[in-house]
């Protein structure tokens, strides 16, 4: 477990921040509104490189707002406003310089629907290679046997890559897609409740995906799911109506949270 530079007890302030050195991504004093109805409220926190941050909170809370944020989907609604600071790896997000297509390519985004484009298998992993440079066919295969394998699909799909991917299962093609995604290299992975649609069996496929994927990049998942939050997150973020009502390690977040509105979620009595 990374040092945080407070400790979680509650006599302290909660753990919004970690060192520079194991930082990722810094949000400060994040606040964002659709048409001036504000849906996240002075939002600080900082997550970790390479852990696995999970946000939870009942619906409508802002977690999707708050993880569409994080890759500016947002510049594609206009009535969509926001103050505060993302800072990805020492950059802010918003900057002048910030080029948004390369935003989105190291900030990665897979959302609970399984999305595979009406192509093969082997060209929905390349779509995002050929768009970013052209590459000799031996290069794109070996990303692409790469980025299934750490999808944990290349097993079940080497002998049919030519295929339609919409022949796939539903967990196949989430996995697919999450393949899609990692063969442009990102730093950080979103994740909106990736396995909602799925079974129980695929679900878990992906849980443990997102526990192996950590050691290659940094990710974020939103869930309803609190005991997914548990099994597959280091630290975990609870949010209502929009601010961060206490964020830390998801055991202790889990066992020993520091507030009672925490508990009262975590355990039931507030939906
Ligand atoms: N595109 C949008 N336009 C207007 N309001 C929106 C939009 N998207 C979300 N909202 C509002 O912002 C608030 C936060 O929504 P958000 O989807 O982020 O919550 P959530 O916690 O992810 O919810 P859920 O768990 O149900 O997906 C809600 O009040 C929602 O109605």
């Amino acid at each position: 477990m990374l040092a945080p530079l407070h400790s979680v007890n509650t006599s302290q302030p909660p753990v919004t921040h970690f060192p520079p050195e194991h930082c990722c991504l810094s949000i400060d004093h994040l606040s964002l509104a659709y048409a001036g109805k504000e849906a996240l409220r002075d939002l600080t926190l900082s997550i970790p490189r390479h852990r696995v941050t999970a946000f939870i909170g009942p619906s409508g809370c802002g977690k999707s707002t708050l993880l569409r944020a994080i890759n500016r989907l947002h510049d594609l609604n206009e009535a969509v406003s926001h103050s505060g600071q993302i800072v990805l790896e020492g950059q802010d997000i918003h900057g002048p310089q910030v080029n948004v297509t390369e935003l989105r390519r190291r900030v990665g985004m897979v959302f609970q629907t399984p999305n595979p484009f009406p192509m093969s298998i082997y060209e929905n992993v390349a779509f995002g290679l050929r768009l970013q440079q052209r590459l000799p066919k031996r290069k794109r295969d070996d990303i692409i046997e790469w980025a299934l394998t750490s999808a944990a699909l290349w097993d079940e799909v080497k002998d049919r890559l030519h295929r339609s991917a919409w022949q796939l299962s539903g967990g196949q093609q989430q996995r697919l897609v999450i393949a899609r995604t990692l063969a442009v290299k990102p730093d950080v992975l979103l994740l909106d409740e990736p396995a909602s649609a799925l079974d129980p069996i695929s679900t878990l496929k992906i849980e443990e995906l997102i526990r192996n994927l950590k050691s290659e990049l940094t990710l974020v998942l939103v869930t309803h799911n609190m005991q997914q939050a548990a099994r597959v997150s280091d630290y975990t973020a609870f949010l209502h109506q929009g601010e961060l009502i206490e964020y830390g390690p998801t055991d202790q977040l889990f066992t020993n949270p520091r507030l009672q509105r925490t508990e009262n979620y975590i355990t039931g009595r507030v939906t």
